[in-house]
């Protein structure tokens, strides 16, 4: 028999604010046990609330309630749901998405490169502190879908960046959406069943605050994803409905939203996306190209991430001499084709790039994405698949895995192919320091790195790292 030993007493302590940890907390101590305490800032004293607390857990959570010592970089949270004090104020927990949203910007970026420079240490045995500090670089220099004089007001005039434009408001062009049991626009409280309603979504894209979708009967739908591309184009809602919902119920929701939107619905089982109204994809572009994205296909969140992270990964590979007219490469995990486009471009009809991509729809996107070049091979497969079928002498890998990470069995294979280059783009620094362990074991290491803030007022963040055998 085993023992739950979550439990919520929601008892209150004091505590003193200790380091950031991976995860989007800080650590605190209380009668020798560790607390993960969120919505803090390291040297604060706090009172927080126990969320997670069983009588032999190894550790509890807390959510911070009242600030009684407050760091020099607090600043007042920009989205009421999100901000601990005044949610539990109302009796449920903060809904995700936007948890370091009470500290500076500078200061969240800093936090991230703590992060980042504790999990290569920890994970990966690299200790880059005797040689150079790792900064995490902020992206974009408009607010996003927001005006300045709206993010201006949501931030106060401090946000420690001292520019309303980087405010870090406006940047996600994908969202999703649950659906209160009264059939309202909703997002989960944290950790938690609860689903509260909402009504704005400050980091989103105006595009898709512009839908009102708190404005519309739900009732039928248990989820809702929207995708509004940064090149403004035509937005997709993407309607997950509740087992049993009939056809005439999503003509009622079709009949509530905007006449410009494509509308479609995804079956909650096969994933089959099904056209309701205009089309079933969106039209993003990126790096001078155009690509189609199916349903809720992978595409890079923030609205400036496509471009910055084709202009690192490009330019680690063509700085090192990897990527020149008649390279042979490939791209892995490769999406609706985001690198596999300009790899085609740099590698020119004289190379080739071999494009893998495991979901069917996504792959079948890439197919359509990069239709007129006929050196790049585009194959649905799983990477660990494919890479043992199509053996080849490559001199460079692009690597960008979902947050698990690509594993051990995977990196040896990657090793084994003998690429003179990989360039790993990640989104989660301890699965990306776990594997760089794994490189490490097999002769390799990290020549380059960068880190981007492409997800402010959250913990995450992504990086891109250039690997290389060591001599
Ligand atoms: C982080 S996304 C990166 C996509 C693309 N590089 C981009 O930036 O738009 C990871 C992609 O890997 C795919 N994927 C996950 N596991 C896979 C596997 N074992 N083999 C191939 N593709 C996989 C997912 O479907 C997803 O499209």
């Amino acid at each position: 028999m085993t023992q739950d030993t979550r439990t919520h007493t929601h008892t209150e302590l004091v505590v003193d604010v200790g380091p950031v940890a991976h995860g989007g907390h800080c650590v605190a101590r209380h009668e020798g046990r560790v607390v993960f305490v969120r919505h803090g800032i390291p040297g604060e004293k706090v009172r927080v609330r126990l969320t997670d607390d069983g009588p032999s857990a190894k550790f509890w959570r807390a959510d911070v309630v009242e600030v009684l010592e407050p760091s020099p970089d607090r600043v007042p949270h920009f989205w009421d749901l999100a901000d601990s004090g005044r949610s539990w104020s109302h009796r449920h927990p903060p809904v995700g998405g936007a948890e370091l949203g009470h500290i500076s910007l500078a200061r969240q970026r800093s936090l991230k490169a703590e992060v980042l420079a504790e999990q290569l240490k920890r994970l990966a045995g690299v200790d880059l502190s005797p040689t150079r500090q790792i900064t995490v670089e902020a992206v974009g220099t408009a607010a996003g879908g927001h005006t300045a004089e709206s993010a201006a007001e949501r931030t106060g005039p401090d946000t420690g960046d001292g520019d309303a434009a980087v405010a870090g408001l406006g940047w996600r062009t994908r969202a999703a959406f649950a659906v209160t049991p009264a059939g309202k626009l909703g997002m989960h409280a944290h950790r938690s069943d609860a689903i509260l309603p909402v009504r704005e979504m400050p980091l989103a894209v105006d595009a898709i605050n512009a839908l009102r979708l708190w404005d519309i009967d739900l009732q039928g739908i248990d989820r809702v994803e929207v995708a509004a591309p940064a090149n403004g184009s035509r937005p997709l809602v993407l309607l997950v409905p509740a087992p049993g919902t009939r056809s005439k119920r999503l003509s009622s929701i079709l009949a509530q939203l905007p006449d410009d939107v494509s509308v479609a619905s995804l079956h909650p089982t096969t994933g089959e996306v099904l056209q309701l109204r205009g089309r079933t994809y969106v039209q993003e572009s990126a790096a001078g190209h155009d690509y189609r994205v199916t349903g809720d296909g992978f595409w890079q969140i923030h609205r400036d991430g496509p471009d910055t992270l084709v202009g690192a990964v490009t330019g680690f590979l063509h700085d090192g001499g990897y990527l020149a007219p008649g390279s042979v490469v490939a791209d892995l995990y490769a999406g609706a084709g985001l690198f596999t486009a300009p790899l085609a471009d740099a590698v020119g009809v004289t190379g080739s790039v071999l494009s893998v991509e495991g979901a069917p729809g996504t792959s079948r996107d890439a197919r359509k994405n990069l239709h007129d070049a006929a050196h790049v091979e585009i194959v649905q497969g799983r990477v660990e698949r494919v890479l043992r079928q199509k053996p080849r002498n490559f001199d460079a890998l692009i690597l960008d895995p979902p947050r698990a990470g690509a594993g051990k069995a995977v990196v040896k294979q990657l090793i084994d192919a003998g690429p003179r280059a990989i360039a790993y783009v990640s989104c989660d620094p301890a699965s990306f320091a776990r594997d760089l362990g794994y490189f490490r074991q097999g002769g390799w290491g990290m020549a380059a790195l960068r880190a981007f803030d492409l997800y402010p007022h959250t913990h995450h963040m992504e990086t891109v790292a250039l690997l290389t055998p060591q001599p």
